[in-house]
């Protein structure tokens, strides 16, 4: 069994949902799609929760949404008595309801119930249309069975109930081809919850370790994980095969192609992993598996993350920072959900490279300025260099203005102005 994962790049339009059929028709295995919301729509709901909360301006954004979703419909399904129109209204009508009401106090929650009609939409639109072109299939509801636990906006799984209950629903009993959403959720008490931005690659990850499948494959707008994101730098070149640890590496740097935790569940069970292009599929994309003779380890992998705010801390008596400050100091970072990207202690001071989360960001630095001297700069960027060699440090450095620089065997990283 195949399991597939689509993401909103690759049904951002009626002609992206029809190159995504031609694919899916293309395979005759037993197939699970996981997909995510089309194109920016998950941008686009969050600015929905916010407007939700402030009280400005909800309707016509999400008026906005669903205008943008209909002309997809409009154009895939020319009959307008076809079920997927009542299908949409339904779940548009249940949106456009839950913001009538008041926000409770728990932004993480709301924003689950909301942001979740992204992925619920998309699934309901490319079902249809794969059914209208002749691939039955069947819907599935991906909240009755992937159990996480209540933490909103960034769920946690509860593997032993998701096991039993995946297992459940995708038995291919009376069906190929099964279609589901990506990202979401729900807890045992059937609220809805997401993974963290960008967790369809998770899902996906999660739902090919319960069923064992044969390959997971992420089908994406490049020919495959790329030595650099080819936006960013065009002379780019796509590593033919890597290892899941060097996949992990990439990922946890920041290497946006893939989520940070989609590796894990597959590795433990030795599923191989292509990423592949959706555009062009005689690329046979970038094999991520055990390791191999053939592997493009030494090739240097550049990856940039923008929006960075590097923190220096110091306590306020200037005693040293031992083990057990950085242990409160710590515990606040994961308290507050911020993800440290690059540390550095010296003797008196302590700094950290996050990135610009604004209101957790806010909330922490507010917190460790009760005990500790906090100085930021922010609008930085960390350049990571995976197997990094003279050449492709200049490359990277020349010119600019280092903050911080630290380097270990495989992996160089900077802080840059
Ligand atoms: N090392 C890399 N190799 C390939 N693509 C990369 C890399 N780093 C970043 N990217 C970017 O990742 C994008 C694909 O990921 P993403 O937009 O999240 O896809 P999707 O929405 O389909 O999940 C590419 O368009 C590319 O710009
Ligand atoms: N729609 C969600 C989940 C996701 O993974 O999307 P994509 O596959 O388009 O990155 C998000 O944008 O965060």
């Amino acid at each position: 069994m195949n399991i597939f994962k689509f993401g909103g790049a690759s049904v951002n339009s009626a002609d992206g949902v029809r190159n995504f059929v031609k694919i899916v028709q293309s395979y005759r295995e037993e197939t699970i799609i996981v997909l995510s919301a089309m194109g920016k729509t998950t941008n686009a709901l969050e600015e929905i929760v916010e407007a939700f909360f402030n009280k400005n301006d909800q309707d016509s954004k999400l008026l906005a949404v669903k205008q943008y979703h209909l002309s997809i419909v409009n154009e895939l399904f020319p009959k307008k008595e076809d079920a997927v129109y009542e299908k949409i209204e339904v779940l548009f009508n249940q949106l456009s309801q839950y913001l009538e009401k008041e926000p409770s106090l728990c932004f993480e929650f709301e924003y689950d119930q909301i942001v979740s009609f992204g992925e619920l939409i998309s699934t309901t639109i490319v079902s249809e249309f794969l059914r209208l072109s002749g691939r039955p299939n069947k819907w599935v509801d991906i909240r009755t069975c992937l159990k996480t636990d209540d933490t909103y906006k960034e769920g946690r799984i509860d593997w032993k109930l998701s096991e039993k209950l995946v297992s459940q629903t995708f038995s291919f009993n009376s069906t190929f081809v099964y279609i589901t959403q990506g990202f979401i959720g729900g807890t045992k008490t059937n609220q809805t919850t997401t993974l963290g931005r960008e967790g369809s690659d998770y899902s996906a990850a999660i739902l090919s370790y319960i069923l064992d499948a044969d390959k997971l494959a992420i089908w994406k707008d490049v020919p495959g994980i790329m030595n650099a994101d080819p936006k960013w730098l065009p002379d780019a070149q796509k590593l033919e095969r890597i290892t899941y640890q060097e996949a992990i590496e990439l990922a946890f740097y920041g290497a946006k192609v893939i989520h940070p935790k989609t590796i894990q569940p597959i590795k433990k069970k030795k599923i191989p992993l292509q990423v592949r292009s959706f555009l062009d599929l005689n690329e046979s994309g970038t094999l991520i598996s055990t390791a191999s003779k053939k592997l493009d380890y030494l090739l240097p992998v550049y990856i940039q993350k923008k929006d960075q705010v590097l923190i220096s801390i110091r306590p306020i008596d200037f005693s040293f920072i031992l083990e057990e400050k950085l242990s409160s100091l710590f515990s606040l970072f994961a308290k507050h959900r911020v993800k440290v990207n690059l540390i550095q202690n010296s003797a008196i001071s302590f700094s950290v490279c996050v990135d610009n989360s604004d209101r957790r960001l806010k909330e922490l630095i507010e917190e460790i300025s009760i005990d500790f001297e906090v100085k930021y700069n922010d609008d930085l960027e960390l350049i990571t260099i995976r197997h990094h060699n003279q050449e492709a440090v200049e490359r990277m450095t020349k010119g600019r203005e280092i903050l911080l620089e630290q380097r270990s065997r495989d992996t160089a990283q900077f802080v840059l102005v």
